[in-house]
C-alpha cells in the first residue's frame, strides 16, 4: 500500500479519499525537524502553502513519486529539483479561485470604509463616526497586475461596482482582457493611474518585490493597496514607509512576506490604515473542500500511473486531446520496450523519433518524451518517468530528435524509432489499426505482425538454410511457431528474421541456435 503524508491542513473529504486505497499520515503540526526525518517513508506528499518542499527535504524523499499543492500559488515546491528526481508535481489552481476573488473585493471593500478599524472600536465601547469616514469604490480605477484566474474575476466584480478597470499582464493574450472590457496597459502607466492596485501575480524571481520604493513614488498620491496573491510580492518595508509618507492611503494584506505574522512586522503600526488577514484568501469552506478533494484524487491517480490533471512538471495534455492520442501513445510505448528489450544492452548514443500521416495532427512532445521513458527506464537505474526524462537523456549525452514523416508509404499513421548505439544503427516502426497495433518495419525492411506477444528477432548473414535450421531446432524443442518474416538487402546481405512464437524458447533452445547457426545477434523479447 503506498504511503501518503498529507503535512498541511487540507479538509477531511480529502483524507477519506485518501485512506481508501493508502496508508495516510495527517499531519500539520509537524515541525521542520520531524519533517524532514520522516519524509523519506512516503511515496505521496500533499501541502498547501506553509510547508517547505526544497532542495534539502527532496534530498531526504528517496521514495516520493508525487507532491499535490492542495491549492494555486507553489513557490514553496522546488519544481526543478522535484523533476530531475522524477517527481510529478501538481497544483488544484481552480479550486479556491472564487474564494480569493471574494476575500480581495471584500478586503477592498473593508479597506475604503474602515469596517475592521470601526468593528474593534465598537467592541471597545467607542462610538466615533467621524474618525471611520470611508471613501467609495464607484468611479475610481482598479489598477490589476496579474489578469489570471483571480485578477480577471476581481476585474468583473469590481466593473459592477462602477470601477474603471486597467491592467498589466504581459503574458495574457489581449483578447483575454479585451472580452472582460479591461484595457491591457503597461507596469508603470497601471502605477500611476490607479486609485486601488491589487495584485494576483505568481511569486516568481519578476515579480519578488515588484511593489518596491521605486513604484510606490510613481503611484498617484492617497493609493490604496491590496494584496492577496503572496507576501513576498511587495517589498514590506518599503509600503511602511509609503504609509508613513502619506502616499499610499491605506493597504489591505492576505499575504504576508514572513508567515505566520512576526511581531516586527512594520504594518503592525499602522492599525487605522492596514487592515490585515492570515492568509484567509482560499480559506472557505467550500475552497477547502475543493482543493483537498482534487488533490487526494490526483494523488492516488498518478500512484497508480494516471496523470494529473494540473501538471507542473510534465507536458499538460487536456483529457479529450489524451483520449484521441491515447493509441498512439500505446504504440510509442510498445516500440519504446520493444527497442529497450531488443538493443537496451547496448550503449545508446541517440533516439529519434519519426511520426506520419494522422499522428503529426497530435501534440508529438508528449509521445517522444514517453518514448524517451520507455526505452531508458527499463535501462537505466535510476528511475526515469514523464518528470526527467528528458533531462536523463540529456545528463547521459543521448541526442534526441524528432521529425516528421511526410508521405507514409501505404499507411494511413506511423511512428518510427530510431536509436543509434556504440553497435550500431536500429529502426522499428509501428503503425495503428482498427485490428490493433502492428510492427511493420524492422530495420527498414518491410514486415507485418502484430505488436504484442512473444518475438525472436535474429539478425545475419543471408544464406540458404538459415530459415530452415532455425525452424527446425525450434520444432524439435516444441516452440510453436506462430508467424515468421524475413526481410533482406540483398542476396548474400545483411538478414533479419522474426518470429513471433506461442510459448518461450528456452535456454538450451536459444543456445542450440547460437551454437548451430552463424548469427550476428539472437533475442528473445516479450510485448
Ligand atoms: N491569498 C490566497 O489564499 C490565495 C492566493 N493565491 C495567489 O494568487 C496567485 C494568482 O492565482 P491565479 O489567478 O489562479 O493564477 P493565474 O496563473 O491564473 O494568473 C496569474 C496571472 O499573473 C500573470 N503574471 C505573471 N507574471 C506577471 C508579471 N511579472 N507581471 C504581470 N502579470 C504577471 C500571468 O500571466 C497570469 O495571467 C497565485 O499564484 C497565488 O500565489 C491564489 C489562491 C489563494
Ligand atoms: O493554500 C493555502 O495555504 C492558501 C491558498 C493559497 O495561497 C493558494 O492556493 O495559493
Amino acid at each position: 500500500m503506498y504511503k501518503v503524508l498529507v503535512s498541511d491542513n487540507i479538509s477531511p473529504k480529502g483524507i477519506e479519499i485518501l485512506e481508501q486505497e493508502a496508508d495516510v499520515t495527517f499531519n500539520p503540526d509537524l515541525s521542520r525537524e520531524e519533517f524532514l526525518d520522516i519524509i523519506g517513508e512516503y511515496d505521496g506528499l500533499i501541502v498547501r502553502s506553509m510547508t517547505e518542499v526544497d532542495k534539502e527535504a527532496l534530498d531526504k524523499a528517496r521514495n516520493l513519486k508525487v507532491i499535490g499543492r492542495a491549492g494555486t500559488g507553489y513557490d514553496n515546491i522546488d519544481i526543478e529539483e522535484a523533476s530531475k528526481r522524477g517527481i510529478i508535481v501538481f497544483n488544484t489552481p481552480t479550486g479556491n479561485t472564487i474564494s480569493a476573488v471574494e476575500h480581495t473585493i471584500g478586503m477592498m471593500l473593508a479597506l475604503s470604509r474602515n469596517i475592521p478599524q470601526a468593528n474593534q472600536a465598537l467592541h471597545e465601547g467607542i462610538w466615533d463616526r467621524k474618525k471611520y469616514m470611508g471613501v467609495e469604490v464607484k468611479g475610481k480605477t482598479l489598477g490589476i497586475i496579474g489578469l489570471g484566474r483571480i485578477g480577471s474575476r476581481v476585474a468583473v466584480r469590481a466593473q459592477a461596482f462602477g470601477m474603471k478597470v486597467i491592467a498589466n499582464d504581459p503574458y495574457l493574450p489581449p483578447e483575454k482582457a479585451a472580452k472582460i472590457n479591461v484595457p491591457l496597459l503597461g507596469f508603470k502607466e497601471v502605477l500611476k493611474k490607479s486609485d486601488y492596485i491589487t495584485l494576483h501575480t505568481p511569486l516568481t524571481d519578476e515579480t519578488y518585490h515588484i511593489l518596491s520604493h521605486k513604484e510606490f513614488a510613481i503611484m498617484k498620491d492617497n493609493v490604496r493597496i491590496i494584496n492577496c496573491a503572496r507576501g513576498k510580492n511587495v517589498d514590506t518595508q518599503a509600503l511602511a514607509k509609503a504609509l508613513a509618507e502619506h502616499k499610499v492611503a491605506g493597504a489591505a494584506i492576505d499575504v504576508h512576506e514572513v508567515e505566520p505574522l512576526p511581531e516586527d512586522n512594520p504594518l503592525l503600526k499602522y492599525q487605522d490604515r492596514v487592515i490585515m488577514t492570515c492568509h484567509l484568501g482560499g480559506t472557505t469552506t467550500e475552497a477547502m473542500d475543493n482543493v483537498s478533494i482534487a488533490a487526494a484524487e490526483q494523488v492516488l491517480d498518478v500512484l497508480n500511473n494516471g496523470l494529473p490533471e494540473s501538471p507542473l512538471n510534465i507536458p499538460s495534455i487536456n483529457i479529450q486531446e489524451y483520449n484521441k492520442a491515447k493509441p498512439y501513445l500505446n504504440l510509442v510505448n510498445k516500440l519504446g520496450n520493444f527497442i529497450a528489450k531488443w538493443k537496451g544492452h547496448e550503449r545508446i548514443e541517440m533516439i529519434e523519433a519519426e511520426y506520419g500521416g494522422e499522428v503529426i495532427g497530435h501534440d508529438l512532445k508528449p509521445f517522444t518524451t514517453s518514448l524517451i521513458k520507455d526505452i531508458l527506464d527499463p535501462i537505466l537505474d535510476s528511475r526515469v518517468n514523464l518528470v526527467n526524462a528528458q533531462l536523463v537523456a540529456k545528463e547521459r549525452g543521448i541526442e534526441i530528435k524528432e521529425s516528421q514523416i511526410s508521405k507514409p508509404d501505404g499507411v494511413n499513421n506511423i511512428i518510427r524509432v530510431r536509436v543509434k548505439t556504440n553497435k550500431g544503427n536500429y529502426s522499428v516502426a509501428g503503425t495503428n489499426l482498427p485490428i490493433g497495433l502492428r510492427i511493420i518495419e524492422i530495420n527498414d525492411f518491410r514486415i507485418d505482425l502484430n505488436l504484442e506477444g512473444k518475438f525472436l528477432v535474429i539478425s545475419y548473414q543471408d544464406k540458404p538454410g538459415v530459415i530452415g535450421k532455425v525452424g527446425s531446432i525450434l520444432g524439435q524443442d516444441n516452440v510453436n511457431i506462430a508467424s515468421m518474416q524475413v526481410g533482406r538487402k540483398s542476396y548474400g546481405g545483411q538478414a533479419i528474421m522474426i518470429i513471433q512464437t506461442d510459448n518461450k524458447p528456452s535456454k538450451a533452445t536459444m543456445e542450440k541456435i547460437n551454437k548451430n547457426i552463424e548469427l550476428t545477434d539472437l533475442t528473445y523479447l516479450e510485448i
